[in-house]
């Protein structure tokens, strides 16, 4: 077990960290207004703590005395004070809770953010389907040919969101490390936040391509 001092070294290490990946990612407009959250979860003998912005924060200004320590896995916040946790925490505790994830980020980016919104869908699971693009080799999975991006709803009770999620990361062990929100954004995660920097980075760089129009034309010419 680490002692405080420890711990409190361990808890400021991971605020300025997410609070320079934060500022990165606002810069470049991923985080507008006082959207989108970042986390990093410390290692268990730290008490399954995991390091998160706090709620309702500029992004782009954050330093290491704007986030809050919770439980890994309940939210449960560790350390009581003026700081709210964000409102999404319940969605970083899930993906803790069913992955080995060590950092979780969750951005409005635009492209993500088109691609999220699922027109005409009533009831079911909506995911989009991801085929061929090279950066897909970038989220480390094991079929890098394709994968599913699921799309929850965006409901406004948070929690509701958190639960589907963790149901749906129970029940596919091949779940890619990316989540779409509807009509809301993103969220990704790895073993550290480059790593979930990085997926998130080739998930909205084939989020643009697909709404810049690529499509297969190999596919185009059979229908034709
Ligand atoms: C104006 S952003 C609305 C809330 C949201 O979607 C978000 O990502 C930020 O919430 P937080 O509580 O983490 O600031
Ligand atoms: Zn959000």
């Amino acid at each position: 077990m680490t002692s405080i001092q420890e711990h409190h070294r361990e808890v400021t290490a991971a605020g300025s960290s997410i609070a320079a990946f934060s500022r990165d990612l606002y810069a470049r407009g991923w985080m507008p207004g006082t959207s989108g959250n970042l986390s990093v979860r410390l290692p268990a003998d730290d008490g399954y703590a995991a390091v998160i912005t706090a709620s309702g924060m500029d992004k782009g200004s954050l330093t290491a005395d704007d986030m809050v320590a919770v439980h890994a896995t309940t939210g449960e916040v560790l350390t009581p004070g003026r700081l709210k946790a964000s409102a999404e925490t319940s969605i970083h505790t899930a993906v803790y809770g069913a992955t080995d994830a060590r950092a979780v980020i969750h951005v409005h980016a635009p492209y993500a953010t088109v691609m999220a919104c699922r027109i005409g869908e009533r009831d079911g699971t909506v995911t989009l389907p991801l085929e061929r693009f090279e950066l897909l080799k970038g989220l480390g999975l094991d079929d890098p040919a394709r994968t599913e991006l699921p799309v929850f709803r965006n409901w406004p009770d948070v929690r509701m969101i958190a639960d589907e999620v963790a149901d749906h990361l129970a029940a596919r062990g091949d779940a890619p490390p990316a989540l779409l929100i509807d009509h809301h954004g993103i969220t990704t995660w790895g073993k550290d936040l480059a790593q979930a920097r990085n997926r998130l980075e080739c998930l909205e760089a084939i989020c643009q391509l697909l709404t810049l129009g690529a499509r297969d034309h190999r596919t185009d010419t059979k229908e034709t």
